[in-house]
C-alpha cells in the first residue's frame, strides 16, 4: 500500500536557549493511503506539531515531509499554500466555521480561494455526505456544535483532498455528537477511500481508527493496528505514568 503522508527524520524545536522545546524530535512514520490513523500521546507529547507539519501548516527545523508523492520540505511560502489548497483538509477542534456566512457559503470558501468556481451542485452534495442537507442556508450561530463540525468536515472535503487532518475533531462535542463525527470519519475511509489522519485523547475515538500511533517526548513511542478501547487506553495509561 503506497503512503499518503510519510515523514522522515523530522525536527522541529521551539524557542531557545533554556526555554528550547523540542516539540519532534526524529520523527519517522507513514500513514498508508485509504486508511484512518489516531495519533495519541500525552499532554505536550508533539501531537498538533506533528498534525501541522503534515499538512504543511509548520515546517520541521530538518527532515522530509512527503504529501502525495511530493516533498513539502523546502518550498516557499505560496507552493506551499498552492499545495494545501488543493490537497489538504483540516479539521480543528474548534470548527473554525467564518460566523457570518451560511454553511454553504463556508463550504464554497475552499475552492473560492483556490481561484475555482463553486457550483451550487457541488457544495449541496458535499453537505448531502455529511447529513446536512437541509441546513444549507443556516449560519453557524444557528447549528448545533456537532453540526457544525460536519459543516467544517464538508469544507475540508470539497477539494477532495489528498488526506484529512483532524485535530481533536470531538473534543468540543458531547460523546453522541461525537461518535457521529467519529462515523462520519470512519464511513469516508470505508467508502471512498480517503485518507484520514486525527489526533485525539479519547481511546473510544482511536478504537474507530485503523491504527493509533502513539507519541512521547516528540518521538514515535509504537503503534497499535485494529486496536481495541481498552488497549489504547492501557497504553495510555503506561504513557503518562512513565
Ligand atoms: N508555538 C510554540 N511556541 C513554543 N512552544 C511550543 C509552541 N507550540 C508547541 N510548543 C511546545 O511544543 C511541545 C509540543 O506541543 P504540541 O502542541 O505539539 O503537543 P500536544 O501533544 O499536541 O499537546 P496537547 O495534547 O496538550 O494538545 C509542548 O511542550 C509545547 O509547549
Amino acid at each position: 500500500m503506497s503512503s499518503a503522508v510519510r515523514l522522515e527524520d523530522v525536527y522541529r524545536t521551539y524557542g531557545a536557549g533554556d526555554s528550547e522545546v523540542r516539540a519532534l524530535d526524529g520523527v519517522n512514520v507513514e500513514f498508508p493511503e485509504a486508511t484512518f490513523t489516531a495519533v495519541m500521546g500525552p499532554s505536550g507529547s508533539g501531537k498538533s506539531t506533528l498534525l501541522q507539519c503534515a499538512a504543511g501548516l509548520d515546517r520541521p527545523d530538518t527532515g522530509r515531509v512527503v504529501v502525495a508523492e511530493t516533498e513539502l520540505t523546502g518550498r516557499n511560502e505560496t507552493s506551499l499554500t498552492r499545495f494545501r489548497r488543493r490537497h489538504i483538509g483540516f479539521v480543528f477542534q474548534s470548527f473554525n466555521l467564518v460566523s457570518s456566512l451560511t454553511a454553504a457559503e463556508n463550504v464554497a470558501l475552499p475552492l473560492r480561494l483556490a481561484g475555482r468556481r463553486a457550483p451550487d451542485g457541488e457544495i449541496r452534495r458535499a453537505l448531502s455526505s455529511v447529513g446536512l442537507a437541509d441546513r444549507l442556508g443556516h449560519r453557524p450561530g444557528q447549528l448545533s456544535g456537532g453540526q457544525q463540525q460536519r459543516v467544517a468536515i464538508a469544507r475540508a472535503l470539497v477539494v477532495k483532498p489528498s488526506v484529512l487532518f483532524a485535530d481533536e475533531p470531538t473534543g468540543a462535542l458531547d460523546s453522541n455528537r461525537g461518535r457521529e463525527v467519529l462515523a462520519l470519519l470512519r464511513g469516508l475511509v470505508d467508502e471512498l477511500g480517503q485518507t484520514v489522519i486525527m489526533v485525539t485523547h479519547d481511546p473510544v475515538a482511536a478504537f474507530r481508527a485503523d491504527r493509533v500511533v502513539f507519541l512521547r517526548d516528540g518521538r514515535i513511542d509504537g503503534d497499535l493496528v485494529r486496536p481495541t478501547a481498552d488497549a489504547v487506553a492501557a497504553r495510555m495509561t503506561s504513557l503518562e505514568a512513565e
